[in-house]
C-alpha cells in the first residue's frame, strides 16, 4: 500500500452525484475520476464543451461509472441553474458539489488591469458562492443534507505576493466555508475545504511555474517532505470528505502541501546547521548556562 492507491471502500460514493466544477481537467477530473471509482455519478462543468466531452467519455471509458458534462461560466448563475437541472434530470437528484473551477496567474499586482483582477476574483469567489448558493436552496428545500468541498489554498491565509487577486477571492472562499458551516448544519449540510499545496497540473504550471521559473525554483527544494503531491492523494482526501465516513467533520480546511506551509517557523532556517556545527553549538549554550549558573 502507498499513497497513490485509492484508500476507500469501493462503494464509498454509492447513490450519490457529485457535481465537480472544472471536472474535466487536472485535480478535478482526478478528483471525478476516483468518485466514479467509488460508485459516485459524477457531473463536470466548465466553459469548454469540447474539453468536458472528450474527458467525460475518458472518464466513463477508464470507470465504467456515468458522468454528465454540461457547459458552464461559474460566474453566470443562469448556467449554473441549467447544470443542476440537467443533473436532476439525469440522475435524480444532487448530493454533492465540488467547487474546484479556477482562475489564476503570477503577475506584480501593479501591472494587473481591473479587469485581470475581476476575473480571477469572479470565477474563483463569484463562482463558488453562486454555485454554493443554487445547491443549499435546493438543498434546504428537498431536505437533503448535502456536502460542499472547496478547492481553496494554502496562501488564502498565508497571502502571497504576485497572486494576489487568487488569495484575496480564495480567502473569501474559506470565510465561506466556515460560515455556512454553522449556518446550514441545521439543515445537516457540510462545508469543508482542502488546502493543497503543488500538485503538477497543466493549467497552474502554465500559468505558475512557466519553464524558466520552474528550472530555477524547484518546488522538491523547498518543501519539507521533499516532493510534490500525487494527485491520488488529494482524490483520497476528497472522496472521504465528501463520503459519509466524514459525516461529523464541517467547516474544516485540510492542508495537504508535504508540510511546505510551515517554512514560515521563525528556526526553521537551522535546517541548514550540519552536525558537526549542532556540536559546537550545544557546547557553547551548555558554557553559558554554566556561566550564569555560577553568576547567580
Ligand atoms: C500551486 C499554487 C496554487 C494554484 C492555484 C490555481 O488556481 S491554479 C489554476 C490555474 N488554472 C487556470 O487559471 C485556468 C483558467 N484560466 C484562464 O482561463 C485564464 O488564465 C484567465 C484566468 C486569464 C481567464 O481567461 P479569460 O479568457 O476569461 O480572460 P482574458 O484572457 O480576456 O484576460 C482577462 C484579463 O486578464 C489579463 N491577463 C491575463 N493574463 C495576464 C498576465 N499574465 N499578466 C497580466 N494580465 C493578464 C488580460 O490582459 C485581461 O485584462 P485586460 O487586458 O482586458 O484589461
Ligand atoms: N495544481 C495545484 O498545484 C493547485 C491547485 N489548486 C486549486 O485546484 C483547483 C484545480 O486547479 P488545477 O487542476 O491545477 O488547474 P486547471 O486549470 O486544470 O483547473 C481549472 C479548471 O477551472 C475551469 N474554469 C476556469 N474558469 C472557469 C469558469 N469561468 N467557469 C467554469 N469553470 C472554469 C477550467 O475549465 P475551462 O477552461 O473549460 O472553463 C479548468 O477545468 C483550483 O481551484 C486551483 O486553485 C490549489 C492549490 C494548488
Amino acid at each position: 500500500m502507498n499513497h497513490t492507491q485509492g484508500m476507500l471502500r469501493d462503494d464509498a460514493l454509492r447513490g450519490k452525484t457529485i457535481i465537480v466544477t472544472g471536472g474535466g481537467t487536472g485535480l478535478g477530473k482526478s478528483m471525478a475520476t476516483y468518485f466514479l471509482k467509488l460508485g459516485a455519478n459524477v457531473v463536470i462543468c466548465s466553459r469548454r464543451k469540447d474539453v468536458l466531452d472528450e474527458a467525460a467519455l475518458d472518464l466513463e471509458q477508464t470507470t465504467g461509472g456515468s458522468v454528465l458534462a454540461v457547459a458552464c461560466d461559474v460566474r453566470k448563475p443562469e448556467q449554473i441553474e441549467q447544470v443542476i437541472a440537467e443533473a436532476i434530470a439525469r440522475f435524480g437528484a444532487v448530493h454533492g458539489l465540488v467547487n474546484n473551477s479556477a482562475g489564476n496567474f503570477i503577475s506584480p499586482t501593479e501591472r494587473l488591469s481591473y479587469k485581470a483582477i475581476d476575473v480571477i476574483v469572479d470565477i474563483v469567489l463569484r463562482g463558488t458562492y453562486y454555485f454554493t448558493l443554487a445547491l443549499g436552496k435546493y438543498w434546504i428545500e428537498k431536505e437533503i443534507k448535502g456536502t460542499v468541498l472547496n478547492i481553496s489554498t494554502t496562501y488564502a491565509w498565508t497571502g502571497s505576493g504576485w497572486v494576489v487577486p487568487s488569495a484575496m477571492a480564495k480567502a473569501g472562499v474559506l470565510a465561506m466555508t466556515k460560515s455556512l458551516a454553522f449556518e446550514w448544519a441545521t439543515h445537516g449540510i457540510r462545508l469543508n475545504a482542502i488546502a493543497p499545496g503543488p500538485f503538477p497540473t497543466k493549467g497552474a504550471w502554465d500559468r505558475l511555474f512557466p519553464a524558466e521559473l520552474a528550472e530555477k525554483f524547484a518546488f522538491e527544494n523547498r518543501i519539507p517532505l521533499k516532493r510534490v503531491g500525487d494527485h491520488q492523494e488529494l482524490a483520497n482526501l476528497a472522496a472521504y470528505l465528501m463520503s459519509d465516513f466524514s459525516a461529523y467533520v464541517t467547516g474544516e480546511v485540510i492542508t495537504l502541501d508535504g508540510g511546505e506551509v510551515l517554512a514560515a517557523g521563525q528556526f526553521n532556517f537551522l535546517n541548514e546547521v550540519t552536525g558537526e556545527q549542532w556540536d559546537t553549538i550545544e557546547g557553547q549554550i551548555k558554557n553559558a548556562n554554566r556561566s550564569s549558573k555560577k553568576e547567580s
